[in-house]
This record gives C-alpha cells, sequence and structure tokens, in this order.
C-alpha cells in the first residue's frame, strides 16, 4: 500500500531510506554509495542556492568552474591535509583500453585545484581579495554506511575559497559565511544549528581555525555538522606561494578562507521534520507550497469543483504561491491525500460540494493535520498566512526536542549516562587535545566514539574552579560533545 512499513521511533534507518524514495526524492543506484537526486530532491537544493547565491554575489564572491580532475603532484603537496584522506581520494588510471601514463586524482575539494592558480593570479595587493566559489560535485569514497544525502561517495556543494591580504578581512568573512549557514539552516530549512568552533583535532588540519553549525538528530542521538567555514590562515599561500606585494612594496603571503555547505542539508531536513506519514517539506524550500485536490460527490457539479480548483491554483500562482491542483480522474481523494502527505507538501486545499455552496475551501496543515476552513475572499492572504505558520511551527517543534535533548553534565560519570541516553551533551573542558583523544577512546564501540563536535560563540557562565569533565584540570570552556554522523 501507499503507507510506510517502518516507523520513525522504532526503525529509524529504515524509515529514513524508505521516506527518501517514497518522497521520490531518491532511487537507488547500482553503484553502492551512489544516488539519483529525483526533481523533488533537486528543487530543494536550487532554492536554498538561490538565496545563496545572490547572499555571496553581494559580498562580491564571484563564482567559476575548475576541473574536476587534479594532477597527482599537486595532490600530495598538502601532506597533513592530505594524508588523513588518501583512502577517500578515487583516481582515474585508463581511458577505453589502455592504461594512463599518470593515474589523475578526482577532486574530493578543490584546494589543490585552484591554488596553483591563485599562486598566478595574485601577484600586487590589488589583485586582493579574490573571491571565487563554485556549485560542484565532488567525490570521496567513503566506506563506512552509505546514506543518502548524508554520506555519499558524490555530493553536491558549494566550494568557497577566498584571499585576504590581511587575517582580519579572513576573519571577518569566515563569520559572515557562517550566519548565512545558520540562515539557510534556521530560516529555509526550520532546522535549530549552533555556531562554534571545532577542536584541533576537530578541524580541518590544513586550516588555521574551522567554525560550523551543527545540528542534531534527537531519533538517533546523534550531532551532524551542518556547513563548515574555514580560516586557512596563510597554511595554503605557503605551500602554494600565493604571495602578494603589499603597499609598502613587501612581499607578504595572503590570508585565506574556504567553506561549503552540501547535499547533506537536504538529509537533515528529512531527518529532523520527516514523521510515518512520510516527508515534511517547509515552505520556504518546498517544490509545491499547496496542492489542490477536487472533493467531487457523485454528480453534484463535478466540472465546477474542477473549475474552482484550476483557479485557486491560478490565483495562488499570481500571488507567488507554489501550487498546483492534482485533477487525475483515475485516482481517489484519500489516496492523494495519502500521496501527497508522503510527498510532505507543506498546504493541502480541498474543494468540494459544500465548499463551492460556501465560496470557501478547506485547508489542511501538513505539519499538524489542522483543518480549517477559508472563505476564497481572503484566500491569498490567509494562504500565505498559514505558510508562514507552518515554516515557524516546524522550525518551534525542532528547537524544543532538540534543546529538550542537551544535557549538561559536569562529570565522566554523568557523562556516559547522557551519552548512553541519546544526549547531545554541553560539558566543561580543559581544550586539551590528548584528553579529547582520551574521551574518544574511552568512548569507542559499535555505536561508535563520541566527539568534541563545537565549542558554541555563546558561552554559558563558567565558575572558577570549575573542572574538566573527563580530565578533572581546570576547565576553560563549554564544549559540546556526542555521537555523530
Ligand atoms: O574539504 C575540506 C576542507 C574545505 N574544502 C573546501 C570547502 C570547505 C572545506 O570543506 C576538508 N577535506 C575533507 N575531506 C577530504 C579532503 C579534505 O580536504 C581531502 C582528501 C579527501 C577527503
Ligand atoms: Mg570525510
Amino acid at each position: 500500500g501507499l503507507g510506510l512499513s517502518f516507523t520513525k521511533d522504532e526503525n529509524f534507518g529504515e524509515w529514513y531510506s524508505e521516506v527518501v524514495v517514497n518522497g521520490e526524492m531518491i532511487e537507488y543506484y547500482d553503484i553502492s554509495g551512489c544516488y539519483i537526486l529525483r526533481p523533488w530532491a533537486m528543487s530543494i537544493w536550487e532554492n536554498m542556492q538561490t538565496f545563496f547565491d545572490a547572499e555571496i554575489k553581494k559580498m562580491k564572491v564571484k563564482n567559476c568552474y575548475f576541473p574536476l580532475f587534479v594532477s597527482p603532484g599537486v595532490l600530495q603537496k598538502e601532506k597533513d591535509h592530505i594524508e588523513g584522506f588518501a583512502p577517500e581520494v578515487a583516481w582515474v588510471t585508463k581511458s577505453g583500453e589502455s592504461d594512463l601514463e599518470v593515474p589523475i586524482a578526482i577532486r574530493p575539494t578543490s584546494e589543490t585545484v585552484m591554488y596553483p592558480y591563485y599562486s598566478k593570479w595574485i601577484r600586487g595587493h590589488r589583485d586582493l581579495p579574490l573571491k571565487l566559489n563554485q556549485w560542484c560535485n565532488v567525490v570521496r569514497w567513503e566506506f563506512s554506511n552509505p546514506t543518502p544525502f548524508i554520506r555519499s561517495r558524490e555530493f553536491l556543494w558549494q566550494e568557497g575559497h577566498t584571499a585576504f591580504a590581511t587575517k582580519e578581512e579572513a576573519d571577518t568573512e569566515v563569520l559572515q559565511i557562517l550566519e548565512l549557514y545558520r540562515r539557510i539552516y534556521e530560516e529555509f530549512l526550520a532546522i535549530p544549528v549552533t555556531k562554534g568552533r571545532k577542536s584541533e583535532l576537530e578541524k580541518f588540519a590544513g586550516g588555521l581555525y574551522t567554525t560550523s553549525v551543527e545540528a542534531f538528530i534527537p531519533n538517533t542521538g546523534r550531532g551532524i555538522q551542518g556547513a563548515t567555514s574555514h580560516c586557512l590562515g596563510q597554511n595554503f599561500a605557503k605551500m602554494f606561494e600565493i604571495n602578494f606585494e603589499n603597499e609598502k612594496g613587501e612581499k607578504s603571503m595572503v590570508w585565506q578562507n574556504s567553506w561549503a555547505y552540501s547535499t547533506r542539508t537536504i538529509g537533515v531536513m528529512v531527518m529532523v521534520h520527516g514523521d510515518n506519514k512520510g516527508l515534511v517539506l517547509p515552505p520556504k524550500v518546498a517544490a509545491l507550497q499547496v496542492i489542490v485536490i477536487p472533493v467531487p460527490y457523485k454528480d453534484a457539479d463535478t466540472q465546477g469543483i474542477f473549475d474552482a480548483c484550476t483557479a485557486t491554483v491560478a490565483i495562488l500562482s499570481d500571488a507567488g504561491i507554489r501550487a498546483e491542483a492534482d485533477l487525475r480522474e483515475n485516482y481517489s481523494p484519500g489516496w492523494k491525500y495519502s500521496n501527497w502527505e508522503m510527498k510532505g507538501v507543506p498546504l493541502r486545499i480541498e474543494i468540494g460540494p459544500r465548499d463551492l455552496a460556501n465560496n470557501q475551501v478547506r485547508a489542511v496543515r501538513r505539519d499538524n493535520g489542522e483543518k480549517i476552513d477559508i472563505s476564497r475572499v481572503f484566500l491569498v492572504e490567509q494562504v500565505k498566512g498559514m505558510l508562514e505558520k507552518i515554516q515557524q511551527n516546524l522550525f518551534d517543534v525542532a528547537k524544543q526536542k532538540r534543546d529538550a535533548c542537551i544535557e549538561v553534565v559536569k562529570t565522566w560519570d554523568e557523562f556516559i549516562k547522557a551519552l548512553g541516553q541519546k544526549k547531545l551533551i554541553l560539558a566543561p573542558w580543559c581544550d586539551e587535545e590528548e584528553v579529547e583523544k582520551d574521551v574518544k577512546a574511552r568512548t569507542k564501540g559499535e555505536m561508535g566514539a563520541a566527539k568534541s563536535l563545537c565549542t558554541p560563540f555563546e558561552q554559558p557562565e563558567l565558575p572558577e574552579g570549575t573542572k574538566c569533565f573527563a580530565s578533572g584540570k581546570p576547565a576553560t570552556k563549554w564544549t559540546y560533545w556526542g555521537r555523530s554522523y
């Protein structure tokens, strides 16, 4: 039948796979870890892209496109950046029947592709700031459990790569981009995130520091990195000799940032908002915000009902609302309700004989099932208002659920207990890398080890003398910990 065979609370993994397929977002592909993004998912990617692309263009970032292929020489250039990842790099070794002289890597990220040319293009301070972005795919031959959107061997993202004359400019941009990522999650996907800084162990090894927006999946009790904005310092400038002559004629190295969000965002949205009837799409990103369904009754003015549906779609579309009518003859209204609930359309409008007679429509919210009769006289305003309420309610409910998972702990025992309860743990930490490694070692298991997720910019009061939960040494900061994706 139409329904799901797994429930979100009983079998999250199976529920998730079924929802993304039945919601027509994903089709599984015959190469493991690769997925087909169907229009229902692609439209969400495009809606986010429309916002983000316009915002970075306001920041004078320009789009470009660099080759997919990386010559082996440059890839090995950055030792500590690559060494940890080498197994994930996919290589082209043949063309047709013949072997390539030299194997060519497929980009897992584009620092090493782009920066030799940054070195060539940046000569004087007038060449700065250089701000480029590309919307592209990247390949990382991951081995741990592949999950649509969340962990795949190829994914779509944007990667921004900027170069400045001063550290101050770079530091400023890192946070401007991070705010855009917060908006992507909180204003478009209706998902609460925490802005913070990654630990030295968890940061991008090639960079100076990493900031991120962290989300949380209550059902699995796992944190998930939503997007990252790194300051690379002068590390890559040194490696790739990206220098410029400053105003005083001195030779200096540029300060760089790199930042990305990917199609992983869509998976987080499904996990947070989806329910046992299927997808639940936030109106801001939904391809279809309103589905209008005729409810004919025996021979009661069927044509009038169909005409009212078509007129309703026209009125809503003219007002900029993404609406369609499902006039298919061969499906019952009930079947259509289930179908569009599975696809997560935020608002359903039903028009039956009574609605026609009373010059009204019946609106049904996907987020909470609320049914409201709306007079056609105020149709646009009322529908717009309901869509805004749905968007806000999805965020409020997700935030309430996420906040309910937060556990503040002071001791190791409390930490282990909270971990077992699938909590998002906030703990005082001495900020020593060895201690973080120790936490990972002591929590290793088939559920995966706990790790630091981020040190939130918003720091609660840390009373003098507070001890680190793991080492007992003086704590210097509050940090979020948990299992993660
Ligand atoms: O990709 C980044 C850093 C940076 N890349 C550009 C966009 C922002 C940010 O993600 C880190 N990283 C992750 N994963 C891999 C690599 C890697 O550099 C290189 C080798 C393969 C796997
Ligand atoms: Mg990785």
